[in-house]
C-alpha cells in the first residue's frame, strides 16, 4: 500500500528583521532577544535575527552586535536544527556577521532600478554584483547563503515591474550560489493571479520551484491569498511575521509581512504540517504588539486569544465561585443529588445515575428520586 507522506511548508520567520526596522521608536535590545527566544520557543526553525546594515539608514537595528553576541542568541547558534539568517548588503555586514560566529546569511537585491537605489544606494547590475561577491566569500566560511529579490510585482518610484527582470535577478542570485530566492513582494501590490503567471513564468523558464521561498506584504488585503495560490503552484516555504510587523523605509505605504499566526493557522486548517505549536505563537503576538504599543495585525492571532482568554476566565471563575463546587447534597442507591456551593435554593444541577436493574426496580427508584427532591425543593 502506498503510504502518503503529510505535506509539510517551512515558516520563516522575519519579524526580528523585517518586523522592527521601521519601527521608529527604539525597541530595548532585550525585548528584541526574548521576541527570538520566544519564536524559538514556538517551534519556528528559521529566525532571520537581525540585519547588519547601515546604521543611518535602519537606526532600529543599529544594535546587532549585541544581538549577534548574545549568549542565549549563541546558544540558539549552535543548534545544528535551527537556520538563523542575517541580512548583510555587503562585504562589510558580512564581516561583521562572520565575526559573531553566524552561520547563514541572506542577501539582497531589488528586481527594479528605484529601489535598488533608494535602498542599497546602487543600480541593479551593481546589486547583483555586490551580492554576487558577499556570497562567494560567504562560502568560503562555510555561511549558507538565502537570496532575496524585491518588488517582484511594482517599484515605488518605476511602476509595474517585468517579470523578466524578476528572472534575470533570480537566477543571478542562484548562480551565486544562493540556496534559495525569497520572492518579495514589498510593496504588497501582488494579487494571486499575478502570483500564478510569474511562478509559471519562472518555471517555464528552468527556475527550480524547489529554490524558491514567497515573501509577501499585506498592504492590499492579499497576503495570504497570494500564499495559498503560491502553495498550490508549488511552493513550499513561505516568510512571515509575528503580528503581521514588517515593513521598508523605501516602500512608502506598504503594509506589514503576512502574519505568522494567519499563515499557520491556514495551513494546520488544510492539514499541512509546520511544526509550529499555533497556541505559543497566539501568546507570542499579543505580547510582542503589547511590547511595542501596536495592533496586533494577525486576525486568526488576535481570534484566538480573545476565545483562550474567555475559555481561561471561564474556567478560573469555575474554580472560584463557590456557587459552582458541586456538592453531593444526598445520595441513594442510584441517585446522587448535588447542589452548588452552600445555597440549595437554586438546584442548577442534578446528577442521575440509573441502577443497572432500571427497569426492575424503576418504581422504586422513581419514588426515591421524587422523595429526595421534595425533601429538597427550593423555597
Ligand atoms: C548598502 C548600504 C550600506 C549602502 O550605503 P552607502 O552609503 O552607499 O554605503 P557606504 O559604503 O558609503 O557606507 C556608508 C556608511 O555606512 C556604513 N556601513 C556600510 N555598510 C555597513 C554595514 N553592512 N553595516 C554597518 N555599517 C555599514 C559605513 O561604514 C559608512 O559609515 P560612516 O563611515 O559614514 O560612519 C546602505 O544603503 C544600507 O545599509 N542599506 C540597507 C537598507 C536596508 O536594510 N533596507 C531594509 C532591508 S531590505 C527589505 O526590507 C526588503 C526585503 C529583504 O525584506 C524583501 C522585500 O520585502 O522585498
Amino acid at each position: 500500500m502506498e503510504v502518503q507522506s503529510i505535506p509539510s511548508v517551512r515558516i520563516v520567520e522575519v519579524g526580528p528583521r523585517d518586523g522592527l526596522q521601521n519601527i521608529q521608536e527604539s525597541i530595548p535590545t532585550a525585548t528584541k532577544l526574548e521576541l527570538i527566544r520566544r519564536l524559538e520557543s514556538t517551534g519556528l526553525n528559521t529566525i532571520e535575527l537581525t540585519s547588519v546594515v547601515s546604521p543611518r539608514v535602519i537606526p532600529q537595528l543599529a544594535d546587532c552586535r549585541d544581538i549577534l553576541g548574545d549568549s542565549m542568541v549563541k546558544q540558539l547558534m549552535s543548534k545544528s536544527h535551527l537556520r538563523l539568517p542575517v541580512l548583510v548588503p555587503n562585504v562589510k555586514g558580512l564581516d561583521i556577521a562572520v565575526q559573531h560566529g553566524v552561520k547563514e546569511i541572506a542577501v539582497f537585491i531589488s528586481a527594479t532600478e528605484g529601489f535598488s537605489k533608494a535602498n542599497i544606494n546602487c543600480t541593479v547590475e551593481q546589486g547583483i554584483e555586490r551580492a554576487r561577491n558577499v556570497a562567494s566569500l560567504a562560502w568560503k566560511s562555510n555561511i549558507a547563503v538565502r537570496g532575496y529579490v524585491s518588488c517582484i510585482f511594482a517599484d515605488p518610484y518605476n511602476g509595474p515591474t517585468p517579470p523578466a527582470a524578476v528572472l534575470r535577478c533570480v537566477k543571478e542570485l542562484l548562480g551565486a550560489g544562493c540556496y534559495e530566492v525569497s520572492l518579495g513582494d514589498t510593496l504588497g501590490k501582488g494579487s494571486p493571479s499575478n502570483v500564478r503567471t510569474l511562478i509559471n513564468y519562472l518555471v517555464s523558464n528552468d527556475v527550480p520551484l524547489g529554490k524558491l521561498a514567497g515573501h509577501f506584504h499585506n498592504t492590499n488585503g492579499q497576503a495570504m491569498a497570494n500564499v495559498w495560490e503560491a502553495y498550490n503552484c508549488g511552493l513550499r516555504v513561505f516568510d512571515s511575521s509575528i503580528a503581521g510587523l514588517g515593513g521598508c523605509p523605501f516602500a512608502k505605504g506598504a503594509k506589514g509581512n503576512v502574519a505568522s499566526g494567519d499563515l499557520v493557522y491556514m495551513f494546520h486548517n488544510a492539514g499541512i504540517r509546520t511544526g509550529i505549536d499555533l497556541s505559543k505563537l497566539v501568546e507570542m503576538g499579543v505580547w510582542i504588539a503589547e511590547q511595542l504599543s501596536r495592533p496586533n495585525s494577525s486576525r486568526a492571532g488576535t481570534a484566538l486569544a480573545v476565545t483562550s482568554k474567555a475559555m481561561s476566565n471561564a474556567k478560573g471563575k469555575h474554580s472560584q465561585d463557590p456557587s459552582l463546587q458541586w456538592d453531593a447534597a444526598s445520595q441513594t442507591e442510584g441517585l446522587q443529588l448535588c447542589r452548588p456551593g452552600g445555597n440549595f435554593q437554586i438546584v442548577k444541577h442534578l446528577a442521575l445515575s440509573l441502577p443497572s436493574t432500571a427497569n426492575s426496580s424503576a418504581p422504586d427508584w422513581n419514588a426515591s428520586c421524587a422523595r429526595q427532591l421534595n425533601q429538597r425543593r427550593p423555597v
